[in-house]
């Protein structure tokens, strides 16, 4: 092992400048190597996150240089006991380090780690009610919201509870992308049957970034009876997704259908109040001592996507602990990268999307027709339009026709009211929103 650790100081000499590797590498050590992980020991609780984020893939590509085949490596702090990621017993054969490639559960994605609020009220409660009762009310359980929101989270949560509850559960928590690709090697080998059976026998299946299988008709075929066979079972089915299935492009209906059979539900940004209770809850975790205000600082600064935030937190920790500066507000303030700027929405990026995903076109938009439809989607125009854009109340009637402005108040008023009453606008909205500032970024 202490060669294999010279050979990858060796590489990373080479590759990473001097202060980093003085400052990062150099003071972590290797604990010991078996069934290709390596296991790196680090000085702190700082040197561990911020090498985990920042050079983990640095030190595999090198020791697979080294050992001429991949290897995974996990940092745990000196005295600290490991934490051993659980394996999902499905997969004993996949890499044990946490990730979403359908092999382990992030240990850290558990309930209790889990900060409820506003945002995500509803979507916690209803995943909790899944993880006691599997199978039962919420069949399947579509997860929703937009990059960074703790989706991946909330249903790694389900499966610790599950596992917890009874070791035996057999789990499977796979990226669609994953699934895709193994269905690819299934058919390359002429082993269908065997990946078949591996899906099919579950008690628990839980599926990430299920918008990628956009367009991938095979995937959509083979996932649909996947999901019939375990939904006939009785097996408990949750999704992720960064949009509403009837947002997700070029979905066969029947899956569309299927996903939304059960419980839709989403988690929306989180406000300044939960935004400092989750990095509270991270500062606890990882022993480290953060003042009020400074949590305060980076909560206002980092406002929509939570591993953003964490990663603020996490570099304003580090950059404290090399400097030997205090954490304070103004230390900190120059290491946090601007927001980024978002790309701006237009009037035509809104009109296009509303066009294709409400299926309607720009000339029904511009007339004065009133069939439901269209007068729905011409209503949420107007309201994104309002929301995203400067343009005033007459321009915004000018944009969709020559409408009055009175007719552009009362349709934001409406989409307004029916977005709190009818959880169906509300989802179609947020999956707008969604799309929308994806695409800007
Ligand atoms: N409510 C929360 N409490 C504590 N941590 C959270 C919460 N929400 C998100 N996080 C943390 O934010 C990070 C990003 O969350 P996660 O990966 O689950 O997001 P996601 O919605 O699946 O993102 P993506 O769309 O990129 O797949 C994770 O480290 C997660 O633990």
């Amino acid at each position: 092992m202490e060669a294999l650790w010279d050979g990858i100081l060796g590489h990373l000499k080479e590759r990473l400048t001097r202060p980093t590797f003085e400052t990062w590498i150099k003071p972590a050590s290797a604990q010991r190597f078996e069934e290709d992980r390596l296991v790196i020991r680090t000085p702190n609780p700082f040197a561990r996150s911020w090498l985990q984020q920042h050079y983990a893939g640095a030190i595999a590509q090198a020791g697979e240089q080294v050992v001429g085949r991949p290897i995974h490596v996990d940092f745990v702090v000196s005295d600290h006991v490991e934490e051993t990621p659980k394996r999902v017993p499905e997969r004993e054969s996949a890499p044990p380090a946490p990730s979403n490639n359908g092999a382990s559960l992030n240990s850290k994605y558990t309930f209790s780690r889990f900060v409820v609020g506003a945002n995500n009220r509803m979507a916690h409660a209803t995943a909790l009610a899944v993880a006691e009762m599997p199978g039962c009310n919420y069949n399947p359980l579509f997860l929703c919201g937009g990059v960074g929101l703790g989706k991946t989270h909330l249903m790694q949560a389900i499966g610790h509870y599950r596992l917890e509850s009874d070791p035996k559960t057999r789990i499977a928590y796979i990226s669609t992308e994953r699934f895709t690709n193994e269905l690819i090697e299934a058919i390359r080998r002429d082993s269908m049957q065997n990946f078949r059976e591996h899906y099919r026998r579950v008690d628990l299946l839980m599926i990430d970034d299920i918008q990628f299988i956009e367009g991938k008709e095979y995937t959509q075929e083979e996932f649909f009876h996947t999901f019939n066979a375990l939904y006939e079972a009785g097996k408990q089915i949750v999704i992720a997704s960064d949009r509403p299935p009837q947002l997700i492009p070029h979905l066969q209906e029947r899956l569309s259908s299927r996903f939304s059979m059960g419980l839709i539900t989403d988690i929306q940004q989180p406000d300044l109040e939960t935004r400092m209770a989750i990095l509270q809850k991270k500062a606890e975790y990882e022993n480290m001592f953060v003042p009020q205000e400074v949590i305060h600082h980076i909560a206002s600064a980092y406002t929509s996507n939570i591993r953003e935030l964490e990663g603020a937190l996490i570099r304003a920790v580090a950059y404290v602990s090399i400097s030997g500066l205090p954490m304070t507000v103004e230390t900190i303030s120059p290491i946090l990268s601007p927001p980024r700027t978002r790309g701006e929405i237009t009037d035509e990026a809104i009109l296009d999307l509303v066009c294709n995903e409400m299926k309607v076109t720009l000339e029904d938009l511009r007339s004065e027709s009133r069939r439901r439809d269209i007068s729905q989607a011409r209503q949420m125009c107007m309201y994104l339009l309002r929301k995203y854009t400067d343009l005033s109340l007459p321009k915004i009637g000018q944009a969709l026709g020559g409408k009055d402005h009175t007719t552009v108040l009362y349709a934001i008023d409406k989409i307004d009211q029916s977005r709190s009453r009818d959880p169906e606008v509300q989802r179609l909205l947020n999956g707008l929103c969604n799309r929308l500032e994806a695409d800007a970024r």
